[in-house]
């Protein structure tokens, strides 16, 4: 019955191969098991830990510190670290990925103590280490996040009590800088205290942990509500919980703001961890929380005021996670500048409203929302790809001055560090 079966799947291989790599024998993916394969397991024990491995037709597989792993040929030659293959100077592959046969297979496979070796048909050998498998397989990366989190509630936040760190020490030391980045990237919001109010401070603030982020607004801003453009934000408008730039095709990875003077009343700071919020969606509606994942949606900005003629789109879903271990690394959430939605189909846009509907009332719920009054002195760093901000409406003079910075460029601060990001 199922040589019948594989004959099938095998001529469909076959068509979908045709004119492209035409394999001698074919990897039948799905019928490992079934193949009678003169497969056996292999058992050793190297320094307590044991370990077993198997050669099958068209895959390795290895169990090791109680992970099972399955590695493809093609990914066990492409990987090879030997110093033909890889330039262990510049973390560089030299190997050409495409010259390797789609079909290969080992000639033979050893275990030397924690070493395995793979010979290949043209007599190159490739070492690998056990742990290192371990550590760069599927398997174990989709147990680990990559970055941790505490997602927090105005409760869980407050009362963490999440040290501010001093300016001087912020500049002058490695350990005020990882004291703080540790804490940025745990909460996604982190503050500097006794800051010169200054646009000049604020800037070598920034420069200490990142490149800026030049946009339309500019490299470092200042603005006050002097409708000098054409954003709500140069307003004294309350403005709802939102992340911004959601119409750049990579919304800016973290925000800046220093509020350089304010004389008169509200204009409070609103922050909500847009992470929780989702983390509540998906606990109580998953379905809800797949959709958000999934639907792609336009962000627009379209400007037409004085000098400053801009039109931008963003494309993208509200929760982007890795598709891997599914954790959640950018949140697109801004009612203002959501574009109209022309890229969803009429029977999901109903769904996708009551999802969208679910996740703004976890945002909105008033235990999430943290406020604080920005002052001079006080630099507020917000990690736009996952916390909101909003503000409250306001009286009188304020001048807020900020930039953004390249996400890449905190977190490759960071990793220096020794921070996991
Ligand atoms: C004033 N400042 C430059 C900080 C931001 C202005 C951007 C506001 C826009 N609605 C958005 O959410 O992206
Ligand atoms: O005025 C504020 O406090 C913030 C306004 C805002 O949302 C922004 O500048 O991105
Ligand atoms: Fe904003």
């Amino acid at each position: 019955m199922w040589y019948h079966r594989l004959s099938h799947l095998q001529s469909r291989l076959q068509d979908l191969l045709k004119g492209g790599v035409i394999c001698q024998a074919l990897p039948q993916p799905t019928f490992k098991s079934l193949l009678p394969l003169a497969v056996r397991w292999h058992h050793t024990a190297s320094k307590s830990l044991t370990c077993a491995w198997q050669q099958h037709e068209d895959h390795f597989e290895l169990k090791y510190a109680n992970t099972v792993m399955r590695f493809d040929y093609v990914w066990l030659r492409d990987h090879c670290r030997s110093a033909s293959c890889y330039n262990s100077k510049t973390h560089q592959r030299s190997l050409d990925t495409a010259s390797v046969d789609l079909c290969i297979k080992p000639k033979t496979i050893h275990l030397d103590e924690t070493t395995l070796f793979f010979t290949w048909p043209d007599g190159h050998v490739t070492k690998y280490d056990l742990n290192w498998l371990v550590k760069n397989s599927y398997e174990g990366q989709k147990q680990k996040v990559i970055q941790p989190r505490i997602l927090w509630n105005a409760e869980i936040y407050q009362q963490a009590q999440v040290p501010s760190v001093d300016c001087q020490s912020f500049l002058e030391t490695k350990e005020g800088l990882k004291k703080f980045l540790q804490n940025f990237l745990l909460y996604g919001i982190a503050f500097v205290e006794n800051v010169p109010p200054t646009r000049e401070h604020t800037e070598k603030l920034a420069e200490r942990i990142s490149l800026i982020r030049e946009t339309i607004y500019g490299r470092m801003w200042y603005f006050t509500s002097d409708f000098s453009r054409g954003d709500t934000a140069y307003t004294k408008l309350a403005l709802d919980r939102h992340t911004d730039t959601t119409y750049f095709q990579e919304p800016c990875g973290i925000q800046v703001f220093h509020c350089l003077k304010h004389e008169g009343t509200g204009g409070r700071t609103l922050l909500v961890d847009g992470f929780y919020a989702a983390q509540q969606v998906l606990q109580k509606a998953p379905e809800e929380f797949e959709l958000l994942s999934k639907v792609p949606l336009k962000h627009e900005y379209i400007e037409d005021v004085g000098e400053c003629h801009n039109h931008m789109i963003g494309i993208g879903p509200v929760l982007n996670i890795y598709p891997w271990n599914k954790e959640l690394y950018l949140i697109r959430y801004n009612n203002y500048d959501r574009a109209v939605i022309n890229t969803v189909p009429y029977d999901v846009i109903h769904r996708w409203y009551i999802a969208h509907r679910t996740l703004t009332i976890e945002l909105r719920r008033p235990e999430n929302e943290f406020w604080v009054k920005l002052k001079p002195g006080r630099v507020l760093f917000i990690d736009n790809w996952r916390v909101l901000h909003g503000r409250e409406c306001f009286t009188g003079y304020r001048q807020l001055c900020g930039c953004y910075l390249t996400r890449d460029d905190v977190l490759n601060t960071a990793r220096l560090l020794g921070l996991q990001a």
